[in-house]
């Protein structure tokens, strides 16, 4: 299974202070949200065996894969680490931090597709999922659990969490964004919109050509440096799109065949919103 083993020295890591989305540091339950090391990469606890075994073997996979081309858009692997921080002792996946080389990450956490419970999950996980974010899922395909963004002239950070995220709907999606990408501050905040489509779109291409790829509950990360809006170096630089969370992927026979329609649906519903805002 994993190709390496390294134990972590709790002293080495800290919480992750731009996690957007996602199991958070947790009291009653003594688990950790997402951590960062001293040596700039992410740790993300494995918190339940079979999610788990799932995001390990898409990591340790995805190299020698039908879709390797989405290497370009998913975060750097460095194996597994052990840890024992506080009452907690378990496994983390070492990984790029994606945001890592910008000053002030703006960052939007975005989970595709219209069913976000696998085709294995119990009743009790459908029927929970069904009940969230309840509109976006349905008339678009995607929804939002969380963003943050920093305010180009104070450089205020404000953060937006899955209760936000909870209350947004078909019409009110818009807002979301406007914030995210500060639409209303910066007048050239809209050449990063072009950029993102670009990466999406060739998302959406690899994806829709493959036949045994199956992503559920599974999240796009749009990110971009506030401190670069109004710069003239190309968006390409500043803003990119990463695929992350592949605890409900599928990637083998063990799955029906076929483009995974659930997802490819949300992508090219949030690059039909993108493209509405440049209007
Ligand atoms: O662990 P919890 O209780 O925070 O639940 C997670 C959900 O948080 P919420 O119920 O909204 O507070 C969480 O919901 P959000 O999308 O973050 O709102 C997910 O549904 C997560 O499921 P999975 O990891 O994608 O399978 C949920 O994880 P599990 O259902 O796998 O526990
Ligand atoms: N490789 C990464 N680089 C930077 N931030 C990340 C990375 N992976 C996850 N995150 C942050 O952690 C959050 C939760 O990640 P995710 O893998 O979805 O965890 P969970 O399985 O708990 O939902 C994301 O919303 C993002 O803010």
């Amino acid at each position: 299974m994993a190709s390496s083993k390294r134990v972590i020295l709790a002293e080495d890591v800290k919480l992750l202070m731009s996690q957007v989305a996602g199991h958070t540091h947790d009291k009653e339950k003594s688990t950790p949200g997402m951590l960062k090391h001293k040596d700039g990469n992410i740790l993300k606890p494995l918190l339940k065996p079979v999610q788990a075994k799932t995001e390990i073997e898409f990591y340790e996979g995805i190299a020698t894969s039908p879709h390797a081309a989405l290497l370009s858009f998913v975060p750097k692997y460095y194996g597994i680490g052990s840890i024992t921080l506080q009452s907690f002792r378990g496994e983390v996946l070492i990984l790029e931090d994606v945001s890592a080389n910008f000053q002030k990450p703006c960052i939007m956490d975005i989970k595709i597709g219209r069913q976000t419970w696998d085709p294995y999950a119990p009743p009790s996980k459908r029927e929970s999922e069904e009940k969230k974010y309840m509109e976006c899922k349905r008339d678009l395909g995607f929804c939002i659990p969380g963003f943050q963004v920093y305010e180009p002239e104070s450089w205020q950070l404000t953060k937006f969490d899955k209760k936000y995220g909870k209350s947004l709907n078909q019409k009110t999606i818009r807002n979301a964004f406007s914030t995210f990408l500060n639409l209303d501050k910066k007048e050239n905040a809209a050449c990063i919109i072009e950029e993102f489509i670009s990466q999406l779109k060739r998302i959406f291409n690899i994806i829709s050509q493959q036949i045994s790829l199956h992503l559920y509950s599974s999240s796009i990360l749009l990110m971009y440096d506030c401190a670069q809006l109004g710069s003239n170096i190309e968006p390409a630089v500043w803003a990119h799109v990463r695929m992350i969370d592949f605890a409900h992927t599928f990637t083998g026979d063990s799955h029906d065949k076929g483009p995974d329609k659930n997802y490819l649906h949300g992508l090219e519903n949030l690059i039909q919103v993108l493209s509405g805002l440049k209007s």
